[in-house]
């Protein structure tokens, strides 16, 4: 199967899912299968899209037969409360995710639906992102796109070039972002030439760089990650999107990314689980982020994470405080991430050599820097404004 992960056993469950999730035997079972061969119940607002790999009806038993690629995820809370008919949006409240999903099945311009108006900026992204992967899906199938992919450039090691980096310079390693435009700042450089920026970040020292594609609202684009992979750069690159489906980490993998950003605040565990498994298959790093307690707790509880970043701005508010790195690494979370070897990157408002030893001193072995960066005229030598050499007595 397309798609497929490699080397799961598939387990079976037996489910009697109740009359109000499934319409019954009679009635439509409202499952199909995904692009990427996975069953994903939907279609129904009250039933959620979760993958299973397959779902049968037994009409003489009245129950619908379940198998799932994993006992990860056939164990999972989310499988048992979708199983008992919990909607997604609950599910993802029920782990503390205030931005819910509209579930949009048309391309209707208006965000009014189901749900009133989106509550805040992020719930806005994700509502209009939601349309755009229908588009995706359209223009792009999986089995295009695995062709694509077959074809792109060979994937990079963006945990070991930020590990390489830290312990060559006893500095966080940089990932610096290629940012036109974010919907709290507006433009941050009029004069936009991403290679050029890529260019000039990698020369002076950047481990790995971040490329925006979102476009509506940062102004960015995939061409753009395509058009810095083609240009020679050797830095693994990190595809800033809002991903919040599986065929985007593939669209990704086809322009030339070597990670993805998976935002907690968006994701419930069981998408965490289930994407960063495909970018396992891909070869792809991913980047987790999380802003508060809850998400890092959520995240930590996830097998297998490398990478966790903790953005200091709210999404949903923009408000952005560095003290945040900090808070989220004291005390028993900061143990465990030590004991498993996970590098933190500390993401967002770090714009002098204080902010950088600041979040070093708080267990960051990495760091996002955009805004500061992309603002100065010449954005490569900014990056040695950012960094001081550590002790340094000559
Ligand atoms: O420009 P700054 O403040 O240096 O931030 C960079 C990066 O952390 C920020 O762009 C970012 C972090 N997480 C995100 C998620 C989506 C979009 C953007 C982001």
């Amino acid at each position: 199967m397309e798609g497929a992960l490699v080397g799961s056993s598939p387990r079976v469950r037996v489910s009697t899912p109740s009359a109000s999730s499934f319409a019954g035997c009679k009635g439509n079972l409202r499952f199909s299968r995904d692009r990427a061969g996975f069953v994903v119940g939907g279609g129904s607002r009250r039933s959620t899209p979760l993958r299973c790999e397959r779902a049968e009806k037994d009409c003489s038993n009245e129950r619908i037969v379940l198998s799932y690629k994993n006992d990860d995820i056939a164990n999972s809370v989310e499988v048992k409360q979708w199983e008992s008919g919990k909607s997604l949006n609950e599910i993802a409240a029920n782990q503390g995710i205030r931005i819910r999903r509209s579930y949009r099945t048309n391309n209707s311009e208006s965000l009014e639906g189901e749900h009133g108006s989106p509550r805040n900026i992020l719930e806005k992204i994700i509502w209009d992102k939601e349309v755009e992967v229908l588009q995706l899906k359209e223009r792009k199938p999986l089995t295009v796109l695995n062709q694509l992919i077959k074809e792109a450039p060979l994937v990079r090691d963006f945990v070991g070039a930020l590990k390489a980096s830290y312990e060559r310079t006893g500095l966080p390693a940089l990932i610096a972002e290629v940012k036109k435009a974010s919907p709290s700042k507006g433009v941050l450089r009029e004069n936009f030439d991403p290679v050029q920026i890529a260019q000039a970040y990698e020369k002076y020292g950047a481990a790995c760089l971040s490329i925006l594609t979102d476009e509506k609202y940062f102004q960015g684009s995939f061409e753009n990650l395509e058009a810095v992979r083609k240009a020679g750069i050797k830095c693994p690159l990190l595809c800033k999107e809002f991903i919040i489906d599986s065929l985007q980490i593939y669209y990704a993998r086809s322009k030339g990314a070597d990670a993805i950003l998976l935002i907690a605040g968006v994701l419930p565990d069981i998408d965490i689980k289930y994407m960063t498994m495909i970018c396992r298959e891909l070869g792809l790093a991913a980047l987790v982020e999380v802003h508060n307690e809850r998400e890092m707790d959520r995240v930590l509880g996830i097998n297998g994470i490398q990478l966790i970043g903790i953005n200091n701005r709210g999404l949903e508010t923009f408000e952005v405080g560095i003290s945040n790195t900090k808070k989220l690494l004291e005390g028993e979370r900061g143990e465990i991430i030590r004991q498993r070897g996970i590098i933190v990157v500390g993401e967002s408002g770090l714009f002098t050599p204080e902010d950088i030893s600041y979040v070093q001193d708080a267990g960051v072995r990495a760091v996002l820097v955009g805004e500061s960066l992309v603002k100065q005229c010449d954005p490569g030598r900014a990056i040695s404004g950012l960094f001081v050499v550590q002790n340094s007595n000559t």
